[in-house]
């Protein structure tokens, strides 16, 4: 599993701004889509693509673009739809797929609730996000189901994970193709599963009401 973290000023005066308990939703709402679009810039560094050929007005010339199967990207909701827009504005001709999954909030445990994926996604790289990974729960169990359908390789972009987190997220994917992309790696979880300094509940902060 390779993991990046990403370690620039502006993600990080972000981030902070981010965290800050007084910032409020519509400010948090742009934030997360400025903060996706830097960590996507890093995410896709390994996009697949194929050669194409072009007539500048100049002279012809070989370039790139994006491979088929195109790649797929999969917001885990809710609080990963807030990473959807900022991705996409990169990536315009990525496919979405939505994965709906809540944890609960005593066992930690996630439950998946909703699913609009291609039943086949033999061959295809798959891009996940969600905005949190705390105790790895939700983002193994994602992963996992893109895997069962045949994904060849799994990036997951988070805004702030743990070392808990990617512990478990290791083991749980250990010999597949999975890479993480973090905006920070914070210190730990606390008893209640929630990443210390962290930012809270992003689902709420992001939507403004309660997920359970
Ligand atoms: O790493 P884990 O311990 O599994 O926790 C992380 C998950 O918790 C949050 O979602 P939540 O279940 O609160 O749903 P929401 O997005 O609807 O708020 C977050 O967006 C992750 O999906
Ligand atoms: O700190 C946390 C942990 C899980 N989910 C969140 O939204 N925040
Ligand atoms: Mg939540």
């Amino acid at each position: 599993m390779r993991v990046h973290v990403a370690d620039h000023p502006l993600i990080t005066h972000k981030l902070t701004v981010l965290r800050d308990e007084r910032t409020p939703s519509p400010t948090f709402r742009s934030l997360v889509g400025e903060l996706m679009t830097l960590l996507a810039y890093e995410a896709t560094r390994n996009v697949r693509v194929t050669p194409r050929e072009i007539r500048t007005p100049v002279t012809t010339t070989t370039g790139v673009a994006i491979a088929e199967p195109r790649p797929l990207v999969v917001p885990i909701l809710r609080a990963g739809l807030g990473m959807l827009e900022g991705m996409t504005a990169l990536v315009p001709t990525a496919e979405v797929g939505f994965l709906g999954m809540a944890r609960n909030e005593v066992t930690l445990e996630p439950t998946t609730y909703a699913e609009r994926l291609p039943d086949d996604l033999s061959d295809r790289q798959c891009f996940v996000l969600d905005p949190m990974l705390a105790t790895g729960g939700s983002l193994s169990g994602a992963m996992q189901f893109l895997f069962d359908r045949g994904a060849v390789d799994v990036t997951a972009i988070c805004l702030l994970g743990t070392p808990e987190g990617l512990e478990r997220v290791e083991r749980d994917m250990e010999g597949r193709d999975v890479t993480i992309v973090l905006g920070a790696l914070d210190e730990r979880l606390n008893e209640h599963g929630f990443i210390v300094p962290g930012l809270g509940d992003a689902g709420d902060r992001l939507y403004g009401t309660v997920g359970d």
